[in-house]
């Protein structure tokens, strides 16, 4: 069987076929005490994802996307199963993976650089490689005319551009991110989805994107994990198979539309769960 990377035109993942996966969650479940009453926000969640995979989760609100994303991160744990990385289990947060929030989360008292340059300083890293290594991902998003200023007098989008420069700077394995663009204009989107692809392409890791936007979660993903809620679970996983690199051309695609109607039929048309 051949093996694909997401760089050779195919569409098609991204590591040896039996390689052992990058993130694996197993039988992972998540219960909320309320006082009176139990909240299942996951209900039992498997999931493969291999390494340099790019996953987009989508799903109604309150499906426990970012349940599932804050249990990778090491930010909350399952009730039970487990969730492993490279075959260790997440028992806390790791530099190993980056987290971005809607919320750009800068440090408003330092520049662009200087927020790039953070996590490689609180890492020990020498000035002359932190500043190396900022400049080449201030460049990759295109901030390099900002690296000076400070994050009030960016645009959304720039800040936003700043957050992930400085994710990928600290080189973690696995990049999970929160509705990142959620906040941003149509537009200034669709420049950064185009973006982070480009990232992601020349970067190679592990990418988990949560978002409510069934084109982004299309347009960037090999593929899009559609979740149910009550109890949050995976509803169907869809396949991407578009050509790489992702264009104007490939999102105005019939096979874009196709895929997106899928998806868009897995996330409005969901069946409830049987009772239990
Ligand atoms: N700390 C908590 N205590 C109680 N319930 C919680 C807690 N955190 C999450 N929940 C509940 O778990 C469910 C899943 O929440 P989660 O934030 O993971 O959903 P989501 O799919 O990310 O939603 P959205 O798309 O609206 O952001 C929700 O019903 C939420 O109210």
């Amino acid at each position: 069987m051949t093996t694909h990377t997401p760089h050779d035109g195919t569409g098609a993942p991204w590591g040896a076929p039996d390689a052992e996966p990058k993130i694996r969650f197993r039988g992972v479940t998540r219960t909320f005490d309320l006082g009176r009453e139990e909240f299942v926000a996951l209900g039992g969640v498997d999931l493969d994802v291999a390494d340099q995979e790019f996953v987009t989760i989508v799903g109604p609100s309150g499906c426990g996307k970012s349940t599932m994303l804050n249990i990778l991160a090491g930010l909350d744990a399952p009730t039970t199963g487990e969730v492993t990385v490279d075959g260790v289990p997440v028992d806390g947060p790791s530099p190993d993976r980056g987290v971005i929030f809607q919320q750009y989360a800068l440090f408003p008292w330092l520049t662009v650089r200087k927020n790039v340059e953070f996590g490689l300083k609180v890492a020990g890293v020498g000035a002359a490689e932190r500043r190396a290594r900022a400049e080449h991902f201030i460049d990759l998003v295109g901030l390099t005319a900002f690296a000076d200023a400070y994050p009030k007098t960016l645009s959304g989008g720039m800040k936003q551009r700043c957050a992930i420069a400085r994710a990928y700077a600290v080189d973690p394995q696995v990049l999970l991110m929160d509705e990142p663009f959620g906040a941003l204009d149509a537009l200034t989107r669709v420049t950064l989805q185009e973006q982070l692809l480009q990232t992601w392409s020349q970067e190679r890791r592990t990418v988990a994107f949560i978002t409510h936007d069934v084109d982004e979660a299309v347009f960037l993903a090999n593929r899009v994990i559609v979740m149910a809620a009550r109890p949050g679970r995976i509803h169907e996983i869809v396949p991407v198979d578009l050509p790489y690199p992702r264009t104007e051309d490939v999102r105005l695609s019939p096979e874009f539309a196709e895929i997106r109607n899928r998806v868009r039929h897995a996330v409005y048309h969901q069946q409830a769960a049987p009772a239990a």
